[in-house]
């Protein structure tokens, strides 16, 4: 029963229909029109929020990610409307809920008014809980401070600079540091709580989705409205320690997730400067943020051997101030030349192996022959029926979704339960049916991946399927988005023979996904049958159902091979038959272990 609570349903988050559907099907009909939700230009959720305070006479002020309008419970002009979902939150008397239960309670003519509900914050208390055996850090003795600091590797920031953190405490024993996240800067929602022994061990509570975030006011007191967001407390710590005008803020889930909740927290600001780790995670977080933060007000630290990190910053003696001057615009116009483009072109010289992608841990022989897993690149995977395509799938998702990578997965074909099943064998490399007392403590385990399920089963509408895809890339910062399979969807089963309306179909479906990927900076996966091809014993590019579009939107494909042996033995490999980035093709048998459902204890062909 735990397990299935795991599975977050995204069908339940999903963003109004009419929000998307404009933008959507526009981009269905004009090649060059983006789904894009970076576009400065207003959204379709904008208009059709606006819309409807414009109907109701609702007066509104409109800010980058939310449109702020006077909350009729508390009568304060604190209630934010996020343009893309319909979200709203009041900040001061923290009612929130969906676009549905907005529109509901807005609109004083419709019978079934749903009254939306205070949010209770859970963590609020269990850090009043805490809160008794708590010193505030400005409240402590200099050497105390400086002891902290010592274990830190922070010896040289400035004491007074410091002070200025609000929400920062230590315990007791002096032994674990706790900074508060804020919601609009008015409301205690979560906190930090930073080992001292090894800063490393940073817990952020609630851990699943944090809806505040901690904010340091600039030293030079002014009234800038410029931040430096970091993904990090010791980032954090640093820029703090440093004179500047700028605010620094922290995230609650580092490069993880920027979730929509706490957009109305950063609504002040008219130029953020995100200043990440310096590795392809972070700098893909930062691009995909950016779009979520609105591109227009947003400014890079680009990730070079000479701009790490702030804390690494420190550490080697770098500038910051002089670092802080480089932020520029990721935002392009439409014609470039090669000195617009020339830092990020260095970035990537610099991280040649980051920008091969992230590898997978279970596929040794996969990352010598792609590189990695990129975004923004759309892999078909196919394979005889029954070769273990989804399976195979499964544990290759699986392994990225461990090294953090937040997964949105469309299973048509087989149940979210089923696959969860498959999924959770894998993860604990064992029959969990055979030991079911591991089940409590994997489930668990396994509900803290970034995994997120459609609930769709069988054949659904495309744009249902979009709208569901875009808006989990919105709210849970989605990087691959897996879709098994295309004919499941497209309602054609395992029958193989399409009319030319048919290809029609799949060939649109291919074009959607490969322009979402692109424009999202996602990669999808989608697991397609081959066509019937009567005593061949190897496929081939060619042998991929439908027309030769997929094929060439594809920046990678897969194949299952399957060979049958002299001894009758079908021995399984895996065909990399096509790589946009580097060209390289090869093979990687796929060696199956039934206890564990996995592929991965194989070697190089
Ligand atoms: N190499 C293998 N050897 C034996 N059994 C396997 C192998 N790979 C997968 N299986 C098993 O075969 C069954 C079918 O696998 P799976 O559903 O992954 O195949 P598929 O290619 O996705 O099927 P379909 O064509 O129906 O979509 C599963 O029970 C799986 O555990």
């Amino acid at each position: 029963m735990k397990l299935y609570r795991s599975i977050k349903s995204c069908s339940k988050f999903l963003i109004p229909r009419e929000l998307f559907k404009q933008k959507l099907y526009s981009s269905t009909q004009n090649q060059t029109s983006k789904i894009s939700l970076s576009d400065d230009r207003p959204t379709s959720g904008e208009y059709f929020v606006s819309k409807l305070l414009d109907s109701l006479k609702i007066p509104y002020k409109n800010q980058f990610t939310c449109l702020l309008i006077r909350c009729s419970f508390c009568n304060n002009t604190s209630l934010y409307i996020n343009k893309i979902t319909g979200w709203f939150i009041c900040t001061h008397c923290l009612r929130c809920g969906d676009w549905s239960i907005f529109k509901s309670y807005a609109n004083k003519h419709n019978e079934k008014i749903c009254v939306p509900t205070p949010k209770n914050f859970e963590a609020v208390k269990d850090f009043k809980n805490k809160a008794d055996s708590l010193i505030n850090f400005k409240l402590l003795k200099t050497s105390s401070k400086k002891s902290i600091l010592k274990s830190l590797n922070m010896e040289d920031l400035k004491l007074q600079y410091l002070d200025r953190i609000p929400g920062l405490y230590v315990n007791s024993e002096n032994s674990s540091l706790y900074l508060t996240m804020m919601l609009d800067n008015k409301t205690i929602v979560g906190y930090k709580e930073i080992k001292l022994e090894n800063s490393l061990n940073q817990n952020t509570v609630p851990d699943d989705c944090c809806w505040g975030i901690a904010q340091v006011p600039p030293q030079i007191p002014n009234h800038s409205q410029s931040a430096i967001i970091v993904d990090d407390f010791k980032h954090l710590l640093v820029l703090a320690g440093h004179q500047s005008s700028h605010h620094i803020i922290c995230l609650p889930h580092g490069v993880r997730k920027l979730p929509q909740e706490l957009l109305p927290s950063l609504e002040y600001f008219n130029r953020l400067i995100l200043w990440f780790g310096n590795d392809q995670i972070a700098w893909n977080s930062a691009r995909t943020f950016a779009k979520k933060l609105v591109e227009s007000r947003c400014y890079f630290i680009r990730p070079t051997d000479d701009q790490p990190s702030p804390y690494l910053a420190y550490k080697l003696g770098l500038n910051i101030e002089k670092i802080l001057k480089t932020a520029d615009k990721m935002v392009h116009p439409s014609i470039i030349q090669f000195s617009t483009i020339r830092n990020e072109v260095f970035a990537e010289l610099q991280n040649h192996d980051k920008t091969l992608g992230m590898k997978w841990t279970k596929f040794p022989a996969l990352n010598k022959i792609i590189g990695g897993h990129r975004r923004g690149e759309l892999t078909l995977l196919t394979g005889p029926t029954g070769s273990g395509k989804t399976t195979f799938i499964s544990e290759y998702s699986l392994d990225l979704a461990e090294q953090g990578l937040p997964t949105l997965w469309g299973s048509f074909e087989i149940r979210n339960q089923r696959l969860a099943k498959i999924m959770l064998q894998q993860f604990a490399k064992e029959p969990v049916h055979l030991n079911l007392d591991l089940f409590d403590n994997l489930a668990d385990q396994f509900e803290k991946l970034p995994l997120y399920f459609l609930t769709f089963h069988g054949p659904q509408p495309l744009n249902m399927v979009m709208d569901a895809v875009m808006n989990a890339v919105y709210v849970h910062d989605i990087g691959h988005v897996i879709i098994d399979n295309v004919q499941f969807m497209m309602g054609i089963g395992a029958k193989y023979d399409m009319g030319s309306e048919r290809f029609w179909q799949q060939d649109s479906i291919i074009a959607e996904f490969r322009r979402f990927a692109t424009y999202s900076n996602c990669h999808v996966t989608l697991v397609m049958h081959p066509r019937k091809e009567k005593d061949v014993e190897q496929l081939s590019i060619n042998s991929i159902f439908g027309t030769a579009k997929a094929t060439q939107e594809a920046d990678n494909i897969l194949i299952i091979q399957n060979k049958v042996m002299e001894s009758l033995q079908i021995k399984k490999y895996l065909q990399v038959s096509k790589n946009r980035y580097s060209g390289n093709l090869g093979v990687m048998s796929l060696e199956f272990n039934k206890k564990s459902l996995s592929f991965s204890q194989q070697n190089d062909k």
